[in-house]
C-alpha cells in the first residue's frame, strides 16, 4: 500500500499509509487501542473502502477483488460466535468445499478437515459441538477458518489473544511453517510484545494513524530504545549507568577495579522500552 489515506466522517485515521510484505514474510502490526490496526487490515481484506491511496493485495486493488482473488486469501477476525450448533470437523469440511473450485496444481485447495483439525490442535475435539468449545479452542477454530483454503495471503486479527502459553507457542510453530514451507505471507495484529518479536520477520508501529518505525526487532530496538543499563557494586556500593555500548565500558570497569567489581549486571533494551519510547514519543507529537 501506498499513500493508503482513511477518514471516518470529519476524521481522519490513517494518514499516509506505506507498506510493502513479500511473498511468505510474517509482518506485525503493533500499536495502541485506536491507532488504525484493525482498520488497515480490513483495507488489505477488501471489507473496508479506502479514502485515498493505492493498495495491491497479491495484485489485484481489494476494493475489486472478486471471488477468484478471495479464495486466495485467508482472514482471522476477533472472534466470530456463529455456527455454534456445528461440530467441529463438519464445519471446517463444509467451509473448505467452497474452496474447492479454486484448486490449482500449485495450491492444492481446500486443506483436508482432519489433518487441519491435527495442526491447530483440535484432534481431540473434532467431533464436538462449536458451543461446547472454550474460549482458546473456539480461537484455534478461528485459525483453521482462516487457513482452511490454503491462503497465500493471510491476515490475523490478534489471532492468540485468550490462548494458554501452550496454544500460543503451537500457534507460533503454526504461523512459522505456514510461511516458511507454504510461502504464505501473513499480516498480523497483536498486543503481546514478545510474541510480534518471535513471529515477525519485520514490525510495524502504528500510532495515531501514522506508521512510526519498521524494522525487525533488533533494528527497532537498536534505533529507537538504544541504550544499555549497567549496573555494579564496588566496595558495597552500587551504581548505574545507561551507556550505547556495553561491552567495551564492562571492559573499562574491569580494567579499573578488578576484583573490587561485584553484581555486575547487563540489561539491553527490550522491544517493550522501544514500543513505550515510540508510543510516548508521538502522543507529545
Ligand atoms: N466504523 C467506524 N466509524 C467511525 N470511526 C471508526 C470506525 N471504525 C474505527 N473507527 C475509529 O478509527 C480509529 C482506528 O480504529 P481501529 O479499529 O482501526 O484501531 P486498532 O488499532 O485496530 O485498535 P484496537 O487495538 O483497539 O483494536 C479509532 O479511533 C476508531 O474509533
Amino acid at each position: 500500500m501506498d499513500g493508503l489515506r482513511m477518514r471516518y466522517g470529519g476524521t481522519d485515521v490513517l494518514h499516509d499509509v506505506t507498506l510493502r510484505a513479500r511473498r511468505g514474510e510474517v509482518l506485525a502490526l503493533l500499536g495502541p487501542n485506536g491507532a488504525g490496526k484493525t482498520t488497515t487490515i480490513e483495507i488489505l481484506e477488501g471489507f473496508r473502502l479506502r479514502s485515498a491511496g493505492q493498495v495491491r493485495v497479491l495484485g489485484v486493488d481489494p476494493a475489486e477483488g472478486d471471488e477468484r482473488w478471495r479464495a486466495r486469501l485467508g482472514v482471522v477476525l476477533q472472534s466470530w460466535r456463529d455456527h455454534g450448533k456445528w461440530r467441529v470437523r463438519e464445519l471446517l469440511a463444509h467451509l473448505g468445499e467452497y474452496y474447492a473450485p479454486y484448486s490449482t496444481a500449485a495450491v492444492q485447495r481446500p486443506w483436508d478437515a482432519d489433518e487441519l483439525i491435527a495442526a491447530v490442535g483440535l484432534t481431540e475435539h473434532a467431533g464436538q459441538k462449536i458451543k461446547t468449545l472454550s474460549g482458546g479452542q473456539r480461537r484455534r477454530l478461528d485459525v483453521a477458518i482462516g487457513i482452511v483454503g490454503r491462503p497465500e495471503v493471510l491476515f490475523l486479527d490478534e489471532p492468540t489473544a485468550g490462548f494458554d502459553p501452550v496454544a500460543r507457542h503451537e500457534f507460533h510453530e503454526l504461523v512459522a511453517r505456514l510461511a516458511a514451507e507454504e510461502g504464505t505471507t501473513v499480516v498480523l495484529t497483536t498486543h503481546d510484545l514478545d510474541e510480534a518479536g518471535k513471529l515477525a520477520d519485520r514490525i510495524l508501529v502504528l500510532a495515531a494513524g501514522r506508521i512510526v518505525a519498521a524494522g525487525t526487532e533488533a533494528e527497532l530496538t537498536r534505533q529507537i530504545a538504544g541504550e544499555d543499563e549497567v549496573r555494579w557494586t564496588v566496595d558495597g556500593q552500587r551504581f548505574r549507568e545507561s551507556v550505547a555500548e556495553s561491552t567495551p565500558f564492562v571492559r573499562r570497569l574491569f580494567g579499573r577495579y578488578g576484583e573490587a567489581l561485584t553484581e555486575l549486571e547487563v540489561r539491553r533494551a527490550t522491544l517493550e522500552d522501544t514500543y513505550l519510547t515510540l508510543v510516548r514519543q508521538n502522543e507529545v507529537a
